[in-house]
């Protein structure tokens, strides 16, 4: 993929550098006091809005109101580590970091933001390297660092994508465009890192997959695993 020892990685933001899940459950609190919710430890599936409609049906809509208010995405705290991890890694020589993060389909507040969290939390050079895509299967890297299990776009199992209906929020925003692509890959160019989350943690990879388990982890091997010796 990148020249000879080099590397090009793709860093999700929400669950990998920005407490999402956090957040969430913090202000769906202190909005709704009197609702049930889910404590971190028994989340369960990428998409918590999911997991509370299991619930009751009315708890998912309730819960999506609290990420697409203002302020939700710029509020975010950074994930332990997170920062200073991502300084530490776009120094590396021959590394090129990029952020690639899916915007919610209620898009008002949350592009921006993520706009200006970038900012605020690693600087304007970083805001240079941000990459909103519904479809992270078609931006060409060697690895990325994801906290969703299952990442689903017109390369990965994209094929299928076209005549069958997709699980997950990105794929919602992609349905009914859908048209036969000429030359589409098979599988996206990088190798998914999955980020531990609490709603993946309980989640047995299959061999080769690999995770992270927090920014203390070894991510830089991670990096290393992917250059190609001079
Ligand atoms: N754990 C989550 N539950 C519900 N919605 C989520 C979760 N993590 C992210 N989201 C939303 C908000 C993000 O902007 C988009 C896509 O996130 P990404 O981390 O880029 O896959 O989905
Ligand atoms: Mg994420």
């Amino acid at each position: 993929m990148s020249g000879s020892g080099s590397v090009r990685v793709l860093v999700d933001m929400d669950g990998v550098l920005a407490d999402f899940e956090g957040a969430l459950l913090r202000k769906y609190r202190e909005r709704y006091p009197g609702e049930p919710f889910i404590e971190l430890s028994e989340r369960r599936g990428f998409l918590a809005r999911d997991q509370y409609r299991q619930i009751s049906p009315e708890l998912g809509p309730k819960l999506s109101s609290v990420y697409e208010s203002p302020g939700f995405f710029l509020d975010l705290k950074p994930i332990s580590g997170a920062i200073e991890a991502m300084k530490e890694m776009s120094n590396l020589r021959n590394t090129e970091v990029f952020l690639c993060t899916s915007p919610i389909l209620q898009y008002e507040h949350c592009v921006q933001e993520k706009f200006l969290w970038v900012e605020k939390h690693l600087g304007a050079e970083f805001v240079q390297r941000l990459i909103l895509t519904r479809d992270k299967t078609i931006v060409h890297a060697d690895l990325l660092i994801d906290d969703k299990d299952s990442i689903k776009g017109e390369s990965a199992e994209g094929i299928q994508g076209l005549h069958a209906s997709v699980k997950g929020e990105s794929a919602e925003g992609i349905q009914g465009l859908h048209a036969p692509v000429k030359g589409v890959q098979a599988s996206p160019s990088w190798e998914h890192i999955l980020f531990t989350c609490c709603h993946n943690q309980h989640l047995q990879l299959q061999p080769p997959q690999r995770r992270l388990q927090s920014w203390a982890d070894d991510w830089r091997a991670i990096l290393d695993s992917k250059r190609r010796p001079n």
